[in-house]
């Protein structure tokens, strides 16, 4: 199995935390993402700080972009982002004009299936214009509700789509095996890092934890 990618989810609203939090993570993670709440008050120029800061990390932009595709997420990846984000939930319109962006830049893009009914047919509709991740994510308010994204990985990870698969929602050190096992290529860590005692111990223990279930 080839080696999960591990993607570190930056959701502080403070610049400097922010900056300081991936600094102590990164030898450790794969993909630094700039969580929504975080892009949405601090903007480019936490990308640009990031891009300039870590050259040989992949980074995320998890814009949600709902509407005007093209427009606001090429600003994003002329910036210096890796992967943008769309909502699925925003049409094949708004996905399209990302995915239009992101080529333009030699860059890709994650739809991210967070409240969408159907995830399969978005899943397959999107990967058809060239989308490169489906985002199996159960947000931050589903969770407090007692939701889990386990269900919904298994049932795009069934659908055999030939994209890599991204899995947010609450992963901790003891569902890593579980999420591995079910075909997640990129696994997303938020809170179980930033919430530790000890950020830098607690990715180095989802490193390890990661790399032994895909062994
Ligand atoms: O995307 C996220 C959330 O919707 C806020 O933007 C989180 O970054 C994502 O859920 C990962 O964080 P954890 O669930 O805390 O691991």
């Amino acid at each position: 199995m080839a080696r999960p990618l591990i993607q570190m989810a930056l959701d502080s609203l403070d610049f400097d935390q922010t900056v300081a939090l991936a600094d102590q993570v990164a030898p450790y993670v794969d993909i630094f993402e700039i969580g929504t709440p975080c892009i949405k008050y601090n903007g480019i120029n936490l990308v640009k700080e990031l891009r300039q800061r870590f050259p040989d990390k992949l980074l995320l932009v998890d814009l949600k972009t709902m509407d005007a595709g093209e427009y606001e997420a090429g600003a994003f990846y002329a910036a210096g982002a890796d992967i943008c984000t769309v909502l699925g939930v925003s049409g094949l319109a708004t996905i399209a004009g990302v995915i239009k962006a992101a080529k333009k830049y030699g860059a890709e893009t994650q739809i991210d299936l967070i409240n969408v009914e159907d995830k399969s047919y978005c899943a397959r509709e999107s990967v058809k214009l060239g989308a490169q991740i489906m985002g199996i994510h159960t947000g931050l308010d589903a969770q407090a509700a007692g939701h889990t994204p386990f269900g919904d990985l298994n049932e795009i990870a069934g659908l055999g789509l030939g994209v890599r698969i991204s899995v947010a929602g609450g992963i901790k050190p003891a569902t890593v095996q579980q999420v591995v096992e079910a075909g997640a290529n990129i696994i997303v860590v938020g809170a179980a890092i930033y919430g530790a005692p000890c950020p830098a111990t607690a990715a180095s223990e989802i490193r390890e934890l990661v790399d032994a279930a895909a062994a």
